[in-house]
């Protein structure tokens, strides 16, 4: 069975790589949605794949070392894509959560990106 829970951040950056013409090389913030999804057996006893609870505190060490950050300056985060992003925060939660099928990180309620270890 699959469960995701979402967490936010709010975060600015700016896009080293791209060309000076591009609004995306200039700093600029997001309010940054992540889903976390879990694919797990559920436990017939406490009717969880996981407590959600333990997923949050889980996740609270990405927050803090991104909220209200400028994510160029977070180590491993230089080209904070949301590709990248995405991958920074993968591997930092599956050595808590096994059960860790996919994470999603939105920039934008129209845009993200999905990673799950391929
Ligand atoms: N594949 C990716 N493309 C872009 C990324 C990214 O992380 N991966 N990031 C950006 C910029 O960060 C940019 O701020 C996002 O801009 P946009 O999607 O246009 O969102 P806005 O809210 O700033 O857009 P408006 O349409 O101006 O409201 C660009 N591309």
């Amino acid at each position: 069975m699959k469960i995701s829970q979402a967490f936010k951040f709010e975060a600015a950056h700016r896009l080293p790589n791209l060309p000076p013409t591009h609004k995306c090389s200039r700093v600029h913030g997001h309010s940054y949605r992540v889903e976390v999804q879990l694919d797990g057996r559920l436990d017939p006893v406490t009717g969880f794949v996981v407590d959600f609870s333990d997923l949050e505190e889980a996740f609270l060490g990405i927050i803090k070392a991104l909220d209200h950050r400028c994510l160029n300056e977070v180590e491993g985060l230089e080209n904070p894509t949301a590709e990248n992003i995405v991958v920074w925060i993968w591997e930092r939660l599956k050595r808590k959560l096994h059960q860790m099928s996919s994470v999603r990180v939105y920039e934008t309620s129209d845009c993200w990106a999905e990673y799950d270890g391929r």
